[in-house]
């Protein structure tokens, strides 16, 4: 269902010295670096699988995310989702895949929470029925009554978090592709949302693919875990693939971080 083939992309950097010499140097002389975000990855993920993207920082995973997701477009490979190349059919994949960037918010930030999802309706032009539905399973499930009528700007990050997955499944899609969704919850938070994520998987088997510096949502969630470093896949596996893993997942995944200098 998710084929990627030789994926690489490539960023065009400025160079910047320090000090304030450096910076009227650049307005007369602006010299570039390139960095290399992926090079040549490749997997292929099945339908219902759960699989976690893991990889020390600037590894990788969110350039992956954003192609996957259509936000991006690679230099050169080949990816396609349910038959479609993301980049080139967007409306139609949109359809497909839910996102969430634990870092950013799909929610209008003045406007209370509601009025984001009944926009989300008519952009993902979901039936009445369904978003009916599926609204009131979200908000029962990730407890989310009491926040539909405030502004974003207004909700804790735990209580935007939990906001944020809803607005990703109203349109109850076939992938959910999670960049950070634990990032700054709290327990009872990370708790809620993880046992969330495993009952859409049971339920609807929707197919997730996760990125976390969190090895236990890592242990919660995923059976395969893909590991990325300096933009190449090094591992991809099983939990029990990585040497040492009985120690303790962090201690075993830093240890391979090591092994492989990245
Ligand atoms: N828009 C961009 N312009 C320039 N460089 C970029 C851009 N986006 C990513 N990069 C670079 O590409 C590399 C991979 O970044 P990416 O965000 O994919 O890493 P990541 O694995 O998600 O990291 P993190 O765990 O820190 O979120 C990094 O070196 C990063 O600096």
């Amino acid at each position: 269902m998710i084929e990627v083939q030789h994926l690489c992309k490539t960023f065009r950097v400025a160079k910047r010295g320090a000090g304030f010499g450096q910076a009227v140097k650049t307005l007369f002389h602006r010299e570039y670096e390139e960095v290399k975000a992926l090079d040549d990855v490749s997997f292929s993920i099945r339908e219902g699988e759960m699989v976690g993207y893991i990889g020390p920082n600037g590894a990788g995973k969110s350039s992956t995310i954003k192609i996957l997701s259509g936000i991006l477009t690679p230099d050169s490979g080949v990816c396609r989702i349910n038959g479609r190349v993301p980049w080139k059919d967007r409306t139609a994949h949109v359809k497909d895949i839910g996102v969430v960037f634990g870092q950013r918010t799909q929610l209008w930030w003045d406007v209370p929470v509601i009025d984001s999802y009944e926009l989300l309706k008519d952009i993902y032009s979901i039936s009445n029925d369904t978003y009916q539905s599926n609204l009131e399973e979200l908000t029962s499930l990730l407890n989310l009554s009491e926040l539909l009528k405030t502004p974003a700007r207004q909700l804790s990050l735990g209580q935007r978090m939990r906001c944020e997955i809803a607005a990703s499944l109203l349109h109850s899609p076939k992938i959910l592709f999670l960049d950070e969704p634990t990032i700054g919850l709290d327990a009872v938070s990370k708790l809620a949302v993880r046992d969330f994520i495993v009952k859409c998987n049971e339920k609807y088997h929707t197919t997730v693919i996760l990125t976390t510096h969190d090895m236990q949502d890592i242990e919660a969630l995923t059976n395969r875990i893909i590991l990325i470093g300096k933009g190449k896949i090094l591992l991809d596996g099983t939990l029990f693939d990585i040497p040492g893993v009985g120690k303790g997942l962090d201690q075993a995944v830093a240890e391979l971080y090591r092994r492989f200098r990245i």
